[in-house]
């Protein structure tokens, strides 16, 4: 049996990070990578890194290929181009990153510490709407909630 953990030290040892004060200057060149949000719906209307594309890991794969509902051009055209994965903190992100080295894209990267790290370095967020959010808010929000009852016996 594998731990959460685990399948994310495993997904890194082939998906690079990037630290998102890295990220900042990477996207002061031209071309910029893209940059792929792949948490659920409600998270990314809440708040976003703008000019980031979405798609919830749930539906990456068929995203990620030509023929599906669920294909996302932009991304299925970026196969050899940088493509940077966010997620809140980096494990989802390590994981799908993983999933599309698998399926063939050639320059994955995870940001390391996910929209929350770039939130603490500064970075611009966006809502639904696309105005700006809040960056104390935004800490807020990505502050984690585990439960009691979560943590285990
Ligand atoms: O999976 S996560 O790093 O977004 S909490």
């Amino acid at each position: 049996m594998k731990t959460y953990e685990t399948l994310v030290a495993e997904a890194l040892t082939v998906v690079p990070e990037i630290l998102p004060w890295d990220l900042q200057s990477r996207l002061e060149q031209a071309p910029a990578p893209l940059l792929l949000d792949v948490r659920e719906p409600e998270e990314y209307a809440a708040m976003h890194i703008p000019g980031s594309l979405h798609a919830p890991r749930g539906i990456l794969e068929a995203a990620a290929q030509w023929g599906f509902e669920e294909t996302l051009p932009e991304l299925v055209r970026a196969r050899d181009s940088e493509v940077v994965v966010i997620c809140r903190s980096g494990r989802r992100s390590a994981l799908a990153g993983r999933t599309l080295v698998e399926m063939g894209f050639k320059q994955v990267q995870s940001l390391k510490m996910g929209v929350r790290g770039w939130n603490d370095d500064g970075g611009a967020l966006e809502d639904a709407d696309g105005n700006e959010v809040d960056p104390e808010l935004a800490d807020e929000y990505f502050r984690a909630r585990v439960r009691p009852e979560q943590m285990g016996p």
